[in-house]
């Protein structure tokens, strides 16, 4: 694509160059540039992209956009400079890409706990009634039965308006998409076209980065301001209610959701096990039975919210019905793994508070032994949220073993520490095994007939982020290899 075209809409100064050179690739990363590549240089929270414009250059970079003045001018290059090269990035790429969001149906989904349930939801009910979707979220991103692995729940800009663009060239009809609160912050998800927006829940997570509550919530919010559709949102969340009261004020399109007969769509009748929940769904004077095979009272919450996005693609009910029925397990998202054992062991990906609350509330009401939970908090995020999660799950288990989940760059045993402030104000059994292989293989030997195992926090993940190395760790894969053993 010609500059001036990539350039379109920006508000730029052209340093020195020519706007009529050829762009074949744009980048932020340095790591990437090939020959012809604009390089944008970023600002970040670790280094600073200006730092490596050199770099591109060498690699084959022909244009710079940069927001500071260029340190060194080459003949051969163009120089462009934004007001804001984070912001400008996602312009970039959307115009590089030819603005892909305008030709799908673009939903989006936020909220601290249940955005790739909900996701995998409403693409199983959606695929069901005959159309095609691609998804981009934490497990990845699917187009047909293509997957890619993203490093983020939603990635940079770039990245994602050329997954977008190869779901237009394939022919989806949708992209059901996951809006992190940092995408939203960092401006990943700037100018994408959204038809609906879903409202999942809020609750503590991120304050490392999000630092209060309410800017947290703020970040959140402005999905629904993207929107051309509707909002759909979970009026049983204290957050979720201040947001659909605003928007309605805004006038913009609200359908709401909750077990309370107030909310558009709610839930009677429920019956909660371990096959899964059923209950039946009330919306205007519409009523219809629905099961679901997947376990946990927050399961409900998603199935709402999926059913919710379905009804506003006027899929019928006995449609979402069946599709629900067949519902394959969201892949580490309460999920047993089959072993030939006399107890149960469950993984699943609750990381945050709430999210581990409502993991082991749903199993203790079906647990007829005990309910050994085994943990840990991931390093680089959140530290707040540590002692908490270990005074939950010591309030609510029969036994607890902390252990690491994703240490980082930190020092693992001093993230259990935190943990364990929490897990020592209650009165909980407890052991702390730094190495979670050992961890696992101490719960597999101390677990009796009848006890569940839940293994919480690194649900579908295959590794584990140490200081120096990222190493393989397939919790599913260890349990069997132990077990063998
Ligand atoms: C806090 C945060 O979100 N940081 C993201 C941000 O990093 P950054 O801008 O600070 O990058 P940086 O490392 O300082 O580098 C600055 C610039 O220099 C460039 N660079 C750097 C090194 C080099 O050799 N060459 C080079 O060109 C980088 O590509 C970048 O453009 O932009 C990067 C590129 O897009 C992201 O990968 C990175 O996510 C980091 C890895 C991360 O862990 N993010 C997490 C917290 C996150 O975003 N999580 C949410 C999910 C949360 C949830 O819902 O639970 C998510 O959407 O994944
Ligand atoms: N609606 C919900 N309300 C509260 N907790 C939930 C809900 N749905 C799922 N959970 C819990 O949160 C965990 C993560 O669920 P899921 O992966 O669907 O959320 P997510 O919002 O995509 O998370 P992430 O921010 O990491 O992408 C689950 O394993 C479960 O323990
Ligand atoms: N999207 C979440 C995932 C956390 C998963 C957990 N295993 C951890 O590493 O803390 C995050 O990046 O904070
Ligand atoms: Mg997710």
């Amino acid at each position: 694509m010609i500059l001036k075209k990539l350039l379109e809409s920006l508000d730029y100064e052209l340093v020195s160059g020519n706007l009529n050179v050829d762009v074949e690739k744009v980048v932020c990363d340095s790591n990437a540039v090939i020959q012809k590549s604009a390089f944008i240089a970023i600002p970040g929270y670790k280094v600073d992209g200006h730092n490596y414009i050199s770099t591109a250059i060498s690699k084959g970079a022909k244009v710079i956009i940069l927001e500071q003045e260029p340190k060194k001018i080459f003949n051969e290059i163009t120089y462009i400079k934004i007001p804001n090269t984070r912001m400008g990035l996602s312009q970039i790429a959307n115009n590089f890409y030819k603005n892909p969001s305008s030709k799908l149906k673009v939903i989006g989904v936020t909220g601290t706990n249940g955005k790739t349930s909900t996701s995998m939801m409403a693409q199983n009910i959606l695929e069901c009634s005959g159309k095609k979707i691609g998804i981009i979220g934490t497990i990845g991103s699917f187009i047909d039965d293509e997957k890619r692995e993203l490093k983020n729940t939603t990635p940079e800009s770039i990245e994602l308006q050329e997954i977008l663009s190869v779901m237009v060239e394939k022919n989806m009809e949708y992209a059901i998409m996951e809006v992190s609160s940092h995408a939203l912050q960092l401006n990943r998800v700037t100018g994408i076209e959204f038809s609906h927006g879903v409202f999942t829940n809020l609750t503590q997570d991120h304050l490392d980065f999000h630092v209060t509550m309410e800017k947290y919530f703020q970040q959140k919010q402005k999905l629904f301001y993207m929107t051309s559709g509707y909002n759909i949102i979970n009026i049983d969340d204290s957050y979720g209610r201040i947001l659909s009261r605003t928007l309605q004020a805004n006038n913009k399109k609200v359908v709401t959701y909750g077990l309370g007969k107030s909310a558009d769509l709610h839930a009677v009748d429920m019956v909660y096990s371990m096959d899964g929940v059923d209950f039946t769904l009330r919306f205007r004077d519409l009523r219809q039975r629905i099961h679901c095979p997947i376990p946990g009272k927050f399961t409900l919450y998603n199935v709402l919210a999926a059913i919710a996005i379905a009804i506003c693609e006027e899929v019928p009910l006995k449609t979402i019905a069946k599709a629900l029925k067949n519902m394959p397990t969201v892949p580490g998202r309460i999920e047993r793994i089959r072993v030939d054992t006399p107890y149960q062991v469950i993984i699943d990906f609750a990381h945050s508070p709430d999210g581990l609350q409502n993991i082991i509330c749903s199993l203790k009401e079906t647990v007829e032994g005990r309910l050994i939970t085994l943990f840990g908090c991931g390093g680089d995020r959140d530290k707040t949220k540590r002692p908490i999660m270990g005074k939950i799950a010591g309030d609510l288990s029969d036994y607890c073993i902390v252990t690491s989940d994703n240490p980082r760059s930190e020092d693992p045993d001093k993230i259990i520490e935190d943990i364990l402030d929490g897990v020592k104000e209650t009165q909980c059994p407890y052991i702390a095994i730094t190495d979670r292989r050992e961890a696992i293989k101490f719960a597999l030997t101390m677990a009796k007939e009848k006890d569940i195992i839940l293994l919480a926090g690194k649900g579908h993940e295959t590794y584990q982020i140490l200081k120096d190395r990222v190493i393989e760790f397939n919790e599913k894969n260890i349990v069997k290899e132990l077990l063998e053993e």
